[in-house]
């Protein structure tokens, strides 16, 4: 990890930081003066990180220096539109579109199962999506890296849509889902590609491919990417590729900042996984919203360990949620890094299965064989750590305050959290835990009985706190893990709950789309046809996951001719 490894001042907070480039600066000082020109309606901070410069940082920010300023730092809204207008680039044109070559507007095959005309037309529609979203880094990025932020990449990529202009990382898995039932393969093998150029680059596959991601990674599904690419064109080479960075993806994990051990009476000393981002400052794309937060708290070593967590939420994909709050109420105890995550405990064993397997593939045997072990231990520590027998459910887990300082942690009952969150279920996508029948039936029915299944899909969580990775949102990769861990059981019962949410997924999606002719990031679970809201950002359209995984579903289920298709 290239971290900055200057002591920090303050105690609570002595975790590594990324250091970043001065470009990153200015543009955060010009996003500031934007908030106080423009005001806050329509103002984004994400525009002004993504902007580039059209001459050298030394001479645009003497300029800057000489726009004429109030007391408060506002300048005249037409001595500023002058300045963005004669120095930057728009945000966006940094990343140019690029047709994607293996598309055609019906792949032969395509969704076999869809019958009925309408929904097949719809199906026809979402797929030609992907069109609009296929990009290119320019070529101005690859020959003036300092005037961006933007990072280069070696191919074209999906992003997925409207402000989110550059690759996300977890983002990629549904997407590559979706390009897979397209028949995509090379583009979905472009993806993959330039992921792992930024793990070549970074150590880590980042949040996104902006140099503002770089302190962070996010939920690690590239093995998973590769997975379900290998298995639709059997391409050994690319298994060849990815390996070795998959085992530095591991390390990364598994590094000192990301490991804590559980020791527990009966079995030992459990290694598990939390997330941890490399930064103690505002993150610089919501940086004015950060440091508004944090001017409620006392002293600067406060708001250090405060934006560590912010960061580190963002790192989960969950930014933001009450399941990483320590009071649901007060955005201020957010503390991601002190709870062991089911999801990211499940990610990291479909990481070790997938590598023992890949391993296996191009004759690695003993690397095989040691990711196996690592997989059946972890499995055990699923079983002591997170697994909760009343509740049926798999719980993430407290850890105490001080657990950076301390070797180990004693596992204790009550550190479990028993609220009910969609990711208390995502264990079922892994075969090692859906293959279990009693078990699957088991959490089936706390899955039935936990509010969380409603109208038009799985609510993220139970408590409506206006943060989006909470109630009453629904989100594309969250329906789709616990659909396709339940639809591989055995359990009749498990597979049609799986096709009965499946098939309310697809009506919220269809419905929302004839109303507003868009795929959207998040649906509102309690109300088919509507789509979500909340947090810190205008509802967002295009919308990658989203339409990977109506293709998967539709793949998967297919939609018989006779049956509607509309809001029940
Ligand atoms: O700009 C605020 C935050 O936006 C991103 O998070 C959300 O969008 C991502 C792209 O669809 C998605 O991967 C993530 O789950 C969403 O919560 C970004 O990833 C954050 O780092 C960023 O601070």
């Amino acid at each position: 990890v290239n971290s900055d490894s200057a002591p920090s001042s303050c105690s609570k907070d002595s975790g590594p930081v990324v250091p970043t480039i001065p470009l990153l600066g200015f543009l955060q000082r010009v996003q500031e003066t934007a908030l106080k020109t423009y005001g806050k309606s329509s103002f984004d901070p994400k525009d002004y990180v993504d902007l580039s410069l059209k001459f050298n940082l030394s001479t645009t920010v003497e300029a800057f220096d000489k726009l004429p300023k109030t007391a408060n730092g506002s300048v005249s809204v037409k001595d500023l539109d002058a300045f963005i207008g004669e120095y930057f680039k728009g945000a966006g044109e940094d990343l140019v579109y690029a047709e994607p070559l293996d598309f055609v507007p019906e792949p032969h095959g395509f969704l076999p199962k869809v019958e009925n005309p309408e929904v097949r037309a719809w199906a026809l529609e979402v797929h030609a999506l992907w069109k609009n979203l296929s990009r290119k880094v320019s070529t101005s990025v690859h020959q003036h890296p300092e005037l961006h932020t933007m990072l280069p990449l070696p191919g074209p990529v999906v992003i997925p849509g409207s402000r989110f202009r550059e690759v996300y990382y977890w983002d990629s898995y549904w997407v590559i889902r979706g390009l897979l039932a397209s028949k995509m393969y090379e583009t979905a093998k472009a993806i993959v590609i330039n992921l792992i150029s930024l793990l070549d680059t970074y150590g880590h596959v980042l949040n996104g491919a902006r140099a503002y991601y770089t302190n962070r990674s996010q939920p690690p599904l590239l093995s998973a990417m590769v997975y379900e690419i290998y298995n639709r064109t059997g391409d050994v080479e690319l298994v060849r590729k990815a390996l070795p960075p998959l085992l530095k993806e591991y390390q990364f994990w598994n590094s000192e900042i990301h490991k804590v051990i559980i020791s527990d009476a009966e079995l030992g000393n459990h290694s598990l996984n939390r997330y941890y981002a490399m930064w103690n400052k505002p993150r610089p794309e919501s940086s004015t919203m950060d440091k508004k937060f944090a001017s409620k708290l006392l002293n600067d070593c406060e708001k250090q360990q405060f934006y560590r967590e912010l960061a580190s939420t963002a790192e989960s994909g969950w930014d933001f949620s009450t399941r990483w709050m320590r009071n649901p109420s007060e955005f201020t105890t957010l503390a991601t890094t002190k709870i062991l995550p089911v999801d990211l405990n499940i990610f990291i064993l479909r990481m070790e299965v997938d590598i023992a397997f890949f391993a296996k593939v191009v004759g690695e045997n003993t690397v095989a064989e040691d990711f196996l072990r690592a997989s059946q231990t972890r499995q055990k520590a699923f079983n002591s750590v997170f697994w909760n027998a009343k509740m049926g459910q798999w719980l993430d887990y407290w850890l105490n305050n001080n657990a950076a300082c301390e070797e180990s942690q004693t596992w204790e009952a009550q550190n479990q959290n028993e609220n009910v969150f969609a990711s208390n279920f995502v264990p079922l996508w892994i075969d090692l835990f859906n293959s279990d029948t009693p078990l699957v039936e088991k959490v089936t029915r706390s899955l039935q009985s936990s509010g969380l299944l409603c109208a038009a899909g799985i609510a993220t969580s139970l408590t409506n706190s206006g943060n989006q990775w909470d109630f009453p949102n629904g989100w594309a990769p969250l329906q789709h893990m616990i659909v396709e861990g339940l639809s591989r059981s055995t359990s009749t019962e498990a597979r049609s709950i799986a096709k009965d949410i499946a098939e309310r997924w697809i009506r919220t999606n269809y419905v929302a789309y004839k109303k507003t002719g868009a795929m959207h990031e998040k649906y509102d679970v309690e109300k088919c046809g509507e789509y979500g809201g909340g947090g810190e950002y205008i509802p967002q359209t295009g919308f990658g996951w989203s339409n990977g995984v109506v293709l998967a579903f539709l793949e998967e289920f297919g939609w018989p001719e006779d049956q509607k298709i509309g809001c029940n």
